[in-house]
Order: structure tokens, then C-alpha cells, then sequence
């Protein structure tokens, strides 16, 4: 293809997912109905998809409009591509640019792509950070893997991974994270990943895992488990640790058993609504807006609102109100999320410490800003 024609494919990708399709099943039936693409056309596709969903206030602002179209203008011109070269009008290239489009605008600032309703909410949270945060987040999030300690160190995936043309460096967030520079479209073919050495979860996630108080002998619940990242990294931390997952909807968790196989760890099941208990540490990795992973999710930044936002809160106090009583006497309750927000990380500690009496043990906030997803994370101690 072209490169004109798969602006154009991207264009009609976007106008569907737009109108409220996941753009991932509109990319994979577009795939399924145009045969002729190749592996490299369909891949440019998908970045143009994805670079204007997370861009797309600045884009629609530059290219005269929320549309696929007006994405697609948008980003020829943030980056400088001749849109008389591409908008030809011939056959599967783009119609030529209209004399409204042709008009030249001035930038916008990247602001435009942050919900302006929850500008105040980001800028009350991060103070200073705020608009840098959101400069970070236009971009593309890194590839992280994490090395599994019971398998292998840093020095020996990085040489396996690159047998397998991957290049991974290790990223100073936490000792087990690398980072992928090249060849990430490779990782789940690889032997370091098939074999359980190397793992997909990002930096912040293990920076955060590897601050939680988990000790040989202890029992530990991951609560809101979903498939299982939590748990995977606190066992090759402790594989000593009895450690179980626990998630309100099983088929989250279905994946567990052979990512645990995989990874030569232990995980025991829970039911949902059955966690058992008493466990020594309950780990509390919250349903939120996942605005820290938003580089990851554009669509999910459209897509979240006020209402939504606030019954979010309320479900993480439920699900601390209930998680709570799963802690032994003396035990310890790490709530994480990846969200950037005030109201849904410090706000409902806050909240946790005025109900309880416990005390808190460590907190580690992240963002964008250092390297990887935002994330949130606060370790709770009971008192008694
Ligand atoms: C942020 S995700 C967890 C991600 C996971 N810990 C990981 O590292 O891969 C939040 C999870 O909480 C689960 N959840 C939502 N409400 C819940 C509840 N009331 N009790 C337990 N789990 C719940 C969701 O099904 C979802 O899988």
C-alpha cells in the first residue's frame, strides 16, 4: 500500500471508531476484509489509528476537525508531511485537501488533548506537573518487560531476548524492568518470553510491586487480581509466599494458570465473592479512570465522564471497606491505581486512615514523567 492509501484506510478505521466502535475490532475486521495488506501496512495503519486517538484534540484542531479526515490532516501537518503529496485524490489516496482544509492554523497547545472538564482535576493532583504530564502523554508509551527473578537476571534476558532480534536495555525504575528500543513486534515469539524468563508489565507496575511489604511464609491475596500482573511479580518476589487471586469476574483471571506455568510460579484461585482469609498482605490494585495508562488507552480518555469518575470512587470504597476485613491483625493493605487523580488515589487514603485508625506504611506516586505509566500506590498497616 501506499502511503496515501493507508491514511486513507485510517481514515475510515477512525470515522467508525468515532462513531463509538472499539478501534481494535475495527482495525482487526479491517484487516479481515482487506486481505492484501501486509503485516507492515497493517502495523502503519494501527499507529496512525492510535497516534490520533491519543492526539486527538491538538489533531482535530489542526486538521479542521473531529473526523478521520480531519485526524489524518491533522497529523500530516504536525509532522510536516507535504499533504498535496498524499491527499491526491487518486486511487485509494485521500480526496484533495478542500479550500476550508487548505487554510493554515496556528498549533494548538497539548491541553487540547486532555478532557478540558478534567483539566482542573489533573492540575489540583499534579501542581506543576500537570502540563508537562500532559505534553508526555501525546506520545507513544515505552515496551516494558519484566525479568523473572526465579528464571533468569537482567544481563542473561537481555542476551536472550537479542538472540531473538529484540534490543532491551534495563530502565532505572526497578531493578527487574527493561525496556524494549527495537524489535517489540517479536516478544511473544521469543524464547526468553515463551520460556517464562522475561514477562509483559510496565515499569511503573514493578517499581510498585517491588515496594510491597511480602516476606517467605506469609499469605498473600491479590483482590482485584484481573489477570494476574500483581500477583505473577509479588511471586517471583516471594516464592515462598502462599499467594492467591481473587477477582469479581473469573474470566479476568482465566489466564492465570498459564501465565503462573510460564513463569514457574505458584497462584492459588479464588472464587469470586470466596477470598478467604486472614492473609498477612491484601493487595487492592483498584478498577479506576486508568488515566496514568491513558497513553496505552486513548480511547478510554474520551471516553470517561463525571458520573463515571465518581461511581469509580465509591467502588474503590467498597472495595476497601471489604478487603479490609480479610487483613490478619498486624497485616497490611497495599491500594494501588493507575490513575493520576487526587480523588482516586490520596483523597480515598485519606478517607481509609479517618475510618480505620490504621497507619500508613509507604507511598509511591508515579507518572509519566518518570518514564513509564502513572501509577499510585499506598501501604496500609493494621493497627491491631
Ligand atoms: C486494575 S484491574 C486489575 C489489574 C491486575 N491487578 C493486573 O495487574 O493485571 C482491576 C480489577 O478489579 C476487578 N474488580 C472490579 N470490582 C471488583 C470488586 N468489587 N471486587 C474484586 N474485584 C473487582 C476488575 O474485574 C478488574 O479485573
Amino acid at each position: 500500500m501506499t502511503p496515501a492509501a493507508r491514511i486513507q484506510a485510517a481514515i475510515e478505521i477512525l470515522d467508525r471508531a468515532l462513531r463509538g466502535s472499539p478501534a481494535e475490532q475495527v482495525l482487526t475486521n479491517w484487516a479481515r476484509t482487506h486481505r492484501f495488506a501486509g503485516s507492515g501496512d497493517r502495523a502503519a495503519i494501527r499507529d496512525h489509528v492510535y497516534v490520533a486517538l491519543r492526539r486527538r484534540g491538538t489533531l482535530a484542531h489542526l486538521g479542521g476537525g473531529l473526523s478521520g479526515r480531519g485526524l489524518m490532516i491533522g497529523l500530516a501537518r504536525s509532522e510536516g508531511i507535504e499533504l498535496d503529496g498524499i491527499f491526491t485524490g487518486e486511487r485509494f489516496a485521500p480526496a484533495p485537501l478542500t479550500p476550508a482544509e487548505a487554510q493554515t492554523v496556528p498549533a494548538g497547545e497539548a491541553w487540547l488533548d486532555w478532557p478540558a472538564w478534567l483539566r482542573p482535576a489533573l492540575e489540583e493532583s499534579q501542581g506543576a506537573k500537570a502540563a508537562p504530564i500532559v505534553v508526555a502523554m501525546q506520545s507513544r508509551a515505552p515496551v516494558f518487560l519484566r525479568v523473572n527473578l526465579a528464571k533468569g537476571d537482567s544481563a542473561s534476558a537481555i542476551s536472550m531476548l537479542a538472540e531473538d532480534g529484540i534490543v532491551a536495555r534495563s530502565h532505572p525504575l526497578a531493578a527487574t524492568a527493561l525496556e524494549v528500543v527495537e524489535g517489540e513486534r517479536k516478544i511473544g515469539n521469543s524464547s526468553a518470553y515463551r520460556s517464562g524468563v522475561v514477562e509483559l508489565q510496565d515499569a511503573a507496575s514493578q517499581a510498585i510491586a517491588s515496594v510491597l511489604p511480602i516476606a517467605p511464609g506469609m499469605r498473600v491475596l491479590d483482590y482485584c487480581a484481573g489477570g494476574g500482573g500483581k500477583a505473577l511479580a509479588l511471586a517471583a518476589r516471594a516464592p515462598q509466599a502462599a499467594i492467591f487471586a481473587h477477582d469479581i469476574d473469573a474470566g479476568r483471571m482465566r489466564d492465570i494458570p498459564a501465565r503462573a506455568a510460564r513463569a514457574g510460579a505458584r497462584i492459588g484461585l479464588r472464587q469470586p465473592g470466596k477470598p478467604g482469609g486472614p492473609y498477612d498482605l491484601v493487595v487492592v490494585d483498584a478498577p479506576c479512570s486508568g488515566s496514568g495508562t491513558w497513553r496505552r488507552t486513548p480511547e478510554a480518555k474520551w471516553a470517561l465522564t463525571p458520573d463515571r469518575l465518581l461511581e469509580l470512587t465509591q467502588i474503590q470504597r467498597d472495595i476497601l471497606a471489604t478487603a479490609r476485613k480479610l487483613v490478619a491483625p498486624g497485616g497490611a493493605l497495599a491500594y494501588m491505581t493507575c490513575s493520576l487523580l487526587a480523588d482516586e488515589n490520596e483523597r480515598q487514603v485519606e478517607w481509609f486512615l479517618a475510618q480505620t485508625g490504621w497507619t500508613e506504611e509507604a507511598r509511591l506516586a508515579l507518572t509519566p514523567l518518570d518514564g513509564a505509566d502513572g501509577f499510585f500506590a499506598s501501604v496500609l498497616r493494621r493497627a491491631d
